[in-house]
């Protein structure tokens, strides 16, 4: 079964065009990885898949609230603990529990710690547990594994391999290897004719982090 399907896709940051004539399918069990050189625009193609951004032109197929979408920035609330956090996202998406999410991203003995006083690392597990609470089938995430430790990249590839087992599917930006039989897209060949730099004056998004 197909969760994801992108049919030639263009998009743009600012006005700027990045890519042009992107598709890609995804089926219930399957890993993509997205690769490609620095501003590509791996980016802006997860948001606009992610529903953040509209599309120049294209196709994008998802059932609805099939996405979950972890960015650079985790969304971690710094007041709030560990746990409340997760109790946050899980009451956002309507799914109930979390300690398996703690449990996966061996969060347990942080639950109690403040968003604010936790590591860059601790941060970004706790960022991946939210995938966990979300519920929803399609994972699309950027740059997951920045500031994780080797022990917390395999925890992080083990739930992805738990996701996929249970016919989820996820789509990944990023530049190291994961260890995850994944189809690999390469968005170099994508990249929008349009001058890339020309035209930049007043294309900046401001709202765009
Ligand atoms: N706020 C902005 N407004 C307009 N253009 C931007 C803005 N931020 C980035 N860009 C440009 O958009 C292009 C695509 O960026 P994007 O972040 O999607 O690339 P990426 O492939 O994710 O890069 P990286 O591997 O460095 O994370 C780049 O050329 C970048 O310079």
């Amino acid at each position: 079964m197909t969760l994801l399907a992108v049919h030639n896709l263009s998009i743009a940051r600012g006005t700027v065009p990045v890519l042009e004539g992107v598709s890609l399918s995804l089926a219930a069990g399957r890993a993509m990885v997205l690769r490609g050189p620095n501003g590509i625009g791996k980016t802006t193609l997860l948001r606009c898949i992610a529903g953040l951004q509209p599309a120049l032109e294209g196709v994008i197929e998802a059932a609805p609230d099939a996405i979950a979408y972890a960015a650079h920035a985790d969304g971690i609330k710094a007041t709030l603990t560990v746990a409340e956090n997760l109790e946050f996202w899980a009451a956002i998406f309507g799914t109930k529990g979390i300690d398996h999410a703690l449990d996966a991203m061996n969060l347990r003995d942080l639950r109690d710690r403040r968003g604010a006083n936790l590591s860059a690392g601790q941060k970004r597990r706790l960022g991946l547990a939210r995938m966990l609470v979300a519920g929803r089938p399609v994972w699309a995430m950027d740059e997951p594994t920045v500031s994780l430790d080797a022990a917390s990249v395999a925890l992080f590839a083990a739930a992805v391999l738990g996701h996929l087992a249970q016919g989820g599917a996820a789509l990944i930006a990023t530049h190291i290897d994961l260890g995850l039989q994944a189809q690999v897209l390469d968005l170099t060949p994508y990249r929008a004719k349009a001058p890339q730099d020309g035209g930049r004056r007043g294309a900046f998004d401001e709202a765009f982090t």
